[in-house]
């Protein structure tokens, strides 16, 4: 990592890449990643759909408000706004949670296959929340509706159709399955709607808005869940940091234990509940952050011609040595003093997960309370370490740009209680 980053850091913070069939321009500093993301009418969200013409894998995110500009993004977002400006309440996560630790503690004393169990959860925890329904996931993973995301997350992750799209116009095999669970997925969303409709339809009680942010929601957070599961990501390399590093397992264990008590019932309320941030800046799991210009800039030495793409990318900024000593190792002390959005150790805009300023990832609250009572949870309740041949003590192998995960990633777990 070291040596093929090193390059990177010794330019002005620009390197142009050939991607997609185009230039764009990969940014690593924290002066440069400021401009991105606090002028927003100049650089604007660029659409999957758009990038890779006819490939299935953006079709799954399909048009969201996640890829808006201008007022069709500023009408969208006033209609979500008011479900993620609310509190999230530790209570609001508990009995899933309590459910995947006890679902974990039948399944303690085997091998732990950590990415495909998170899964399972997240969908259930954000199907349940968000979107007021029960995949079962977790409890009963063969049913079809999870097997229909499970196979929409390969079409998303799988690299090769990224880069050659046109396979995509005469699917085979496997491919011409996931293209099926596309179908099923437009059908399940809009069966969806139409309940939440008949729901607030029977229910005078809900004003007009009400209703169209309940609509709007589900959309968005059925696309969102369809394709980021950002939070099994990066909750699964907490579990692998920790695995790697015993001395801070026990260290951050000591700390939940000396808050929350060591009981089997013990679980932590908002006030108690700490940061685990490092683990989001050593591995970010949306790689590039990507803008097209609307006017032309000016980048240190460079000048970028309107209609570029320009990418925040989130693993250069993360390794920046300018921006955060031995970025090599997991440090979680800069992160620690945070109370609330702002990492205050850590200087503006060179932490990047959540992207920043006005386009600031919506679910950064809700998904960081969520992992923080998570790992509580799996700190009172287990002791894990990585097997002894388990590729992870070497290295982190994980999906290809775009979105990140440790594929493959198994742990020894042993019960506390
Ligand atoms: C660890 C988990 C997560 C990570 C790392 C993450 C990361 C990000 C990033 C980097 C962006 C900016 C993308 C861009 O500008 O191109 C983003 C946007 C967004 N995220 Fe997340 N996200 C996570 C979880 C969630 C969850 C759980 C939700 C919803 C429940 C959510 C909802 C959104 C929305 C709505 C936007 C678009 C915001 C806007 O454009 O105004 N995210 N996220």
């Amino acid at each position: 990592m070291d040596n093929f980053h090193k390059s990177y850091f010794e330019t002005p913070g620009v390197v142009k890449v050939w991607m997609f069939g185009t230039w764009e321009y990969s940014i690593s500093n924290a002066e440069y990643a400021r401009k991105v993301f606090t002028q927003s009418d100049v650089y604007q969200k660029v659409s999957p759909m758009d990038l890779i013409l006819g490939s299935l894998g953006p079709l799954v995110v399909g048009k969201s408000l996640i890829f808006e500009n201008g007022h069709t993004y500023r009408g969208h977002r006033t209609v979500v706004n008011p479900a993620f400006r609310r509190a999230w309440p530790t209570q609001l996560f508990k009995k899933l949670l309590i459910d995947m630790v006890e679902f974990m503690e039948d399944e303690a004393d085997k091998p732990l296959h950590v990415l495909p169990m998170l899964y399972r959860v997240t969908i259930d925890v954000l199907g349940h929340i968000i979107m007021g329904y029960s995949f079962d996931a977790l409890r009963n993973p063969g049913n079809h509706k999870t097997a229909m995301y499970d196979s929409l997350v390969d079409a998303i992750v799988g690299p090769v159709y990224s880069i050659l799209p046109w396979p995509d116009k005469f699917p085979m095999g496997e491919r011409a399955k996931q293209w099926k669970a596309l179908d099923k997925y437009h059908a399940f969303i809009e069966g969806m709607i139409d309940d939440k409709l008949a729901e607030s339809e029977n229910s005078p009680a809900l004003t007009e808005e009400e209703r169209n942010n309940a609509n709007l929601l589900t959309l968005l957070l059925g696309s969102y869940i369809m394709t980021k599961s950002g939070k099994s990501n990066s909750l699964s390399y907490v579990v692998l940091e920790l695995a790697r590093h015993p001395e801070i397992q026990q260290k951050a264990r000591d700390i939940v234990i000396s808050v929350i008590g060591d009981t089997r019932d013990a679980y932590p309320n908002n006030d108690q509940i700490k940061e685990i941030r490092e683990t989001l800046r050593k591995t970010p799991i949306v790689t590039d952050i990507r803008r097209r210009l609307s006017e032309p800039v000016q980048f240190g030495p460079y000048s970028l011609p309107k209609g570029a793409v320009v990418i925040v990318d989130t693993w250069l900024m993360h390794y920046n040595p300018a921006s955060f000593h031995e970025p090599e190792k997991f440090i979680p002390e800069p992160f620690v003093d945070d109370k609330s959005t702002d990492v205050k150790n850590v200087a503006p805009f060179t932490f990047t997960s959540f992207s920043n300023g006005a386009r600031q990832c919506m679910g950064m609250k809700l998904s960081l309370i969520e992992q923080r009572i998570a790992i509580a949870l799996l700190l009172l309740r287990f002791e894990w370490t990585l097997p002894a041949n388990s590729p992870f003590w070497r290295s982190t192998p994980t999906t290809p740009a775009g979105l990140v995960m440790p594929v493959g990633l198994i742990v020894d777990l042993k019960r506390r209680h």
